[in-house]
């Protein structure tokens, strides 16, 4: 028996299911997610809106508020199970081990506060280092993420800054402790493009440099085919495509996911919004729970009767799958 075991993912979630009680039944949000991130890899994921993309991120970090709740699933970061801990084991944890990005910085920083003192903060929060060494570590990251004179950021109260320049200052809050893996919520969606491609390609070398792996939550295919080594595609809750990011873009198989990179407008430009597809919801059962049928048949032009069954699992190589009873042929 060999004896060289593979180090465990970063982070890797099983089975995750988290619900909301609705006026029309239960909301299965996330409906049963599994994936797994490597050190220093970049997973995208993917949907439109209401997809199940930040309750995915807050399931993680057991932050659904009652009376949502996680009802099934595993949460391991480098193998250690995470989900079920207790609030205190949780905050621990929280900032240290996994750390978080959203979209409005203005949501984690304090706005009457100083940038350092709040990084401070957050480095004693889980470090026992006097205020001075806090302040150093926190200008020292500040530096990590590309921020000129950071010193004199510092300083500075977050209206004081640019909202680029916030969202570094985030970033670099979050990288503080050398998390195993950063949920980032859609951190670059408000920003102009040129900004938002200088953050990416800085959080792209943070990965390979400090190995964090980051879960990137996004709408914007434009920023994760830049971005991510792998995808996964999310609708109703579920991720029904799943691979290589280069690979997920150039030859989409869900007819799902063939849409929204049609979607994207021609030449890839960075930023660009993908316009909503044409509403719709998973078909419902009599007791208004989603039946086990494909979720998309009813906005699909593949769809057949067939689909009312439980799609199976189609493997096209190199860790490429669909969700789909009719997926479509790659372009020869
Ligand atoms: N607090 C809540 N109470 C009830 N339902 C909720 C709550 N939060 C989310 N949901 C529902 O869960 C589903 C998934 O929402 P989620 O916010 O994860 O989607 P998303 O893909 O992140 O979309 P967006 O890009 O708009 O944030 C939606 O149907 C939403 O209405």
């Amino acid at each position: 028996m060999s004896t060289l075991k593979e180090a465990p993912p970063a982070l890797e979630v099983r089975g995750l299911r988290t619900q909301f009680p609705g006026r029309q039944g239960l909301v299965r949000a996330v409906d049963g997610v599994s994936f797994a991130i490597r050190r220093g890899e970049i997973l995208g994921l993917v949907g439109e809106s209401g997809s199940g993309k930040s309750v995915t991120g807050f399931s993680i970090l057991g932050l659904v508020e009652p009376p949502g709740k996680v009802v099934a699933g595993e949460v391991l970061l480098a193998g250690r199970r995470i989900s079920g801990l207790d609030g205190a084991a949780m905050r621990r944890i929280r900032g240290a081990e996994v750390a978080m990005v959203f979209q409005d910085p203005l949501m984690t920083l304090n706005p009457v506060l100083r940038i350092g003192t709040q990084m401070a903060a957050a480095v004693r929060a889980h470090d026992r280092v006097s205020r001075a060494a806090a302040w150093d570590r926190a200008e020292q990251a500040l530096t990590t993420v590309g921020i000129p004179s950071p010193r004199a950021r510092l300083d500075a109260y977050p209206h004081q800054l640019s909202g680029g320049m916030r969202q570094r200052v985030a970033i670099a809050t979050a990288l503080l402790h050398r998390p195993k893996a950063i949920i980032a919520d859609e951190p670059t969606t408000a920003l102009d493009v040129s900004i938002q491609g200088q953050i990416l390609a800085e959080v792209r070398r943070l990965a390979d440099e400090t190995g964090t792996a980051f879960l990137w939550i996004t709408h914007d295919l434009a920023v994760v085919s830049s971005l991510a080594d792998a995808l996964c595609v999310m609708y109703a809750g579920r991720v029904v495509e799943r691979g290589p990011a280069d690979a997920v873009i150039a030859a989409p198989r869900h007819p799902y996911t063939v849409a929204l990179v049609g979607s994207v407008p021609s030449g890839h430009a960075p930023g660009a919004r993908l316009p909503q597809l044409a509403a719709g919801l998973p078909p419902r059962g009599a007791d208004g729970a989603p039946d086990s049928g494909c979720p998309f048949r009813t906005r699909c032009p593949r769809a057949t009767e067939v689909c009312a069954a439980p799609p199976p699992e189609r493997d096209f190589g190199a860790g490429h799958t669909a969700l789909c009873h009719h997926p479509v042929e790659a372009a020869a």
